[in-house]
């Protein structure tokens, strides 16, 4: 199993050793700047804006280390709260209505102020006497918002799930924690799915309109049943499955499509996952239920709503920004789509005279998915808990922009930060759609001592790698293990202890996925797991072993996978197809079981190859699989 590294760069970039080194720009501003040089990879002089969501996954891994490193000096920092907790009271504005027994567990701790309706200017000339921050989803919290707090903000507490009107960019690089109530708006997010649904179904809004207008149309609105009709839930998450759950009570023929839920846990509501065509082609209804991310963004197109059954009808209470809107217009014009009803916008309020507001088949909530007195009064106490424990510094299980570990052990895992991240976005690339995950194994191989490495912090990034590319949870420290737990991902861990030198503190780390079909079944090892192994060589990630094969590759850019007929000649055959396409080939590691029989070729690309290249190289002749991998 002898691993071949081919690359010009190979050499260069392991006789250097990657330089980190925190330092603060100067001493009257909260921002952190870090410096990072690396000659080979020309990277000096990293000034970080650091924020996990908004991380291209493609964006340099040596500046989400940085982000990283940077967020938890900041965090740190911000919340090192002896100057809140000694001498006055920390000073709470909540800018939108929060319910009552927050308020008065907010009240316990600090000052509260109630303010509404702040335009952006009152807001900003306000929020440099506040040590916290309570919005829903009307406030903009802006850059703006974060540099007029000159410092003095330290938490932003959003009462609900979506944080999308929060600049976490921006937030983090000022030091502010920002926390969300990820759990307590569920049910009212399911019910108002379900209401619109059934009033949908049954023109509610429609007739009660022609009532008030003096008109008496029996006629008109006969509705559609709901019983035996096919409802697809698409996003089979906390909200989903609650409203699949409603729907069965209704009689409805529940289907879902979500490529990342665990089969059993849809099997045990007696709702079949199936893929988006099949759910969206044989629905007669169809409610959103997936979170607002690049890979969903207007995913509901033309092109979708021509695939539908002709009359279909659309709920979305989920995030305005999956629709593409004019699509939809056109869709319900041409007939396509009979009715749709919705309660989130990509613009929120929508204008006034939006064709699709307007539209005679389409009713229309004002972003009320949360709005029961019930779910605000838990929003309000989630929300508050969480403030409350952030302004005294403790560890909170919904931030979503702040890990937590002190700086000395970030700067020692700083390289096994990336490469954990980098397995998990490898792991996940090699599952099969469709194939739920649930369990994952990470083998730490260390010579240290159990109790003296701390590997939340790689678990953590493992969890983001797998987690992020498919959702639109940010993961960091605090909030992994929550994170994982609320997807049915469980992640165990196994210490080997080895002899080698203490002062690296991890050999290798290995991470397994079980009971799925992968995608590239080279990466299956005998045990059925999808397992990968990578290490830290000279302050470098590396991939170091696929399944059963040793290979050696750096995880920078992009990674094809082939496996092939151990034959001469193939290094060079596709070396050829990538440099035709002028696809820049960074690294090659050939590995293999047995000699002349299969071999299994990485292959480190700086650019993402056209579908055309791909295609050759899946034609040349002894390639019997491969995959693209984006890192
Ligand atoms: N209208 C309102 O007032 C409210 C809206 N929401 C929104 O509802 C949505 C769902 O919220 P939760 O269920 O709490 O989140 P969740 O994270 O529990 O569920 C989202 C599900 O979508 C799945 N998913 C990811 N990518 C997908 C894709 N490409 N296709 C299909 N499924 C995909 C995920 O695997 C996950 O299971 C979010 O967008 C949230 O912001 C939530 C509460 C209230
Ligand atoms: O929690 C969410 O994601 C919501 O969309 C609820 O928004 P709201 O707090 O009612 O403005």
């Amino acid at each position: 199993m002898a691993a071949t590294s081919i690359s010009s760069a190979t050499n260069k970039l392991t006789n250097q050793k990657l330089a980190f080194s925190p330092q603060r720009k100067s001493p009257n501003t909260s921002s952190t700047h870090l410096s990072f040089s690396h000659s080979s990879i020309s990277l000096q002089k990293v000034s970080i804006s650091a924020d996990f969501k908004s991380l291209n996954p493609r964006a340099s891994t040596i500046s989400n280390v940085l982000k990283t490193v940077q967020q938890a000096e900041q965090v740190s920092k911000s919340l090192d709260l002896d100057s809140v907790a000694g001498s006055t009271k920390p000073t709470v504005l909540v800018s939108e209505k929060l319910g009552e027994a927050g308020l008065d567990l907010l009240r316990s701790f600090g000052n509260v102020e109630c303010l509404y309706n702040l335009s952006p200017d009152e807001l900003c000339s306000k929020i440099s006497e506040c040590d916290a921050l309570i919005v829903r989803s009307g406030t903009k919290v802006t850059r703006q918002v974060f540099e007029a707090a000159k410092g003095r903000l330290k938490v932003v507490g959003r009462a609900g799930v979506g944080i999308d009107n929060v600049d976490l960019q921006a937030a983090t690089e000022f030091g502010c924690l920002v926390v969300n109530a990820p759990t307590a708006n569920t049910i009212a997010a399911a019910e108002h799915g379900i209401a619109l649904l059934a009033g949908m179904a049954r023109n509610v809004a429609q007739a009660d309109a022609s009532i008030k207008a003096g008109k008496w149309l029996r006629n008109k609105y006969v509705g559609v049943s709901m019983v035996g009709k096919t409802l697809a839930v698409m996003g089979f998450g906390k909200v989903g499955s609650e409203v699949a759950r409603r729907a069965k009570g209704l009689g409805m023929n529940v289907i879902a499509h979500d490529p990342y839920a665990p089969a059993d846990r849809a099997r045990a509501l007696g709702v079949e996952l199936v893929s988006f065509d099949q759910a969206i082609s044989t629905a007669d209804f169809v409610s959103l239920h997936m979170p607002l991310t690049p890979a969903t963004n207007k995913v509901f197109n033309d092109a979708t709503f021509a695939k539908m059954k002709k009359g279909v009808r659309i709920i979305n209470v989920a995030r305005g920004g999956v629709i593409d809107e004019d699509a939809l217009v056109r869709a319900l014009e041409n007939g396509t789509v009979a009715q749709a009803a919705l309660d989130v916008f990509s613009e929120e309020p929508p204008s006034k005279d939006s064709k699709l507001v307007q539209h005679e088949n389409v009713t229309v909530t004002p972003h009320l998915g949360a709005s029961t007195k019930e779910a605000q009064e838990g929003v309000a106490v989630e929300i508050a808990e969480a403030v409350v424990g952030a302004l005294k510094g403790e560890l909170s299980a919904t931030a979503v922009n702040a890990p937590m570990v002190p700086p000395e052990i970030l700067s020692e895992l700083a390289p096994y930060v990336i490469l954990a991240e980098k397995l998990g976005r490898l792991a996940v690339q090699l599952v099969a759609g469709g194939s739920g995950i649930q369990s994952v194994k990470v083998v730490y191989r260390s010579s240290r001592d159990p109790d003296s490495l701390d590997t939340r912090l790689l678990r953590a990034m493992i969890t983001k790698g797998i987690i992020e590319p498919i959702s639109d949870a940010h993961i960091n420290l605090v909030n992994a293990d929550f994170t994982a737990k609320q997807k049915g991902l469980r992640i165990s861990e196994e210490r080997v202890l080895i002899d080698s030198s203490p002062e690296n503190p991890i050999q290798s780390i290995q991470v397994q996925i079980s009971n799925v079909q992968s995608k590239f079944a080279s990466a299956l090892s005998e045990n059925g797991n999808i397992s990968i192994e990578g290490e830290v060589k000279y302050g470098i990630p590396h991939l170091t072993r696929v399944g059963p094969f040793s290979v050696d590759v750096s995880l920078e850019g992009n990674l094809i996978l082939c496996r092939q007929v151990d034959q001469p000649g193939m290094i060079g055959r596709v070396g050829n197809i990538l440099g035709e396409s002028n696809v820049n080939v960074s690294f090659m590691s050939v590995g293999r079981v047995v000699k002349r029989t299969k071999a299994l070729m990485a292959i480190g690309v700086d650019e993402e190859p056209d579908k055309d290249t791909l295609r050759k190289i899946g034609e040349v002749s002894a390639i019997e699989e491969f995959v693209f991998l984006d890192l």
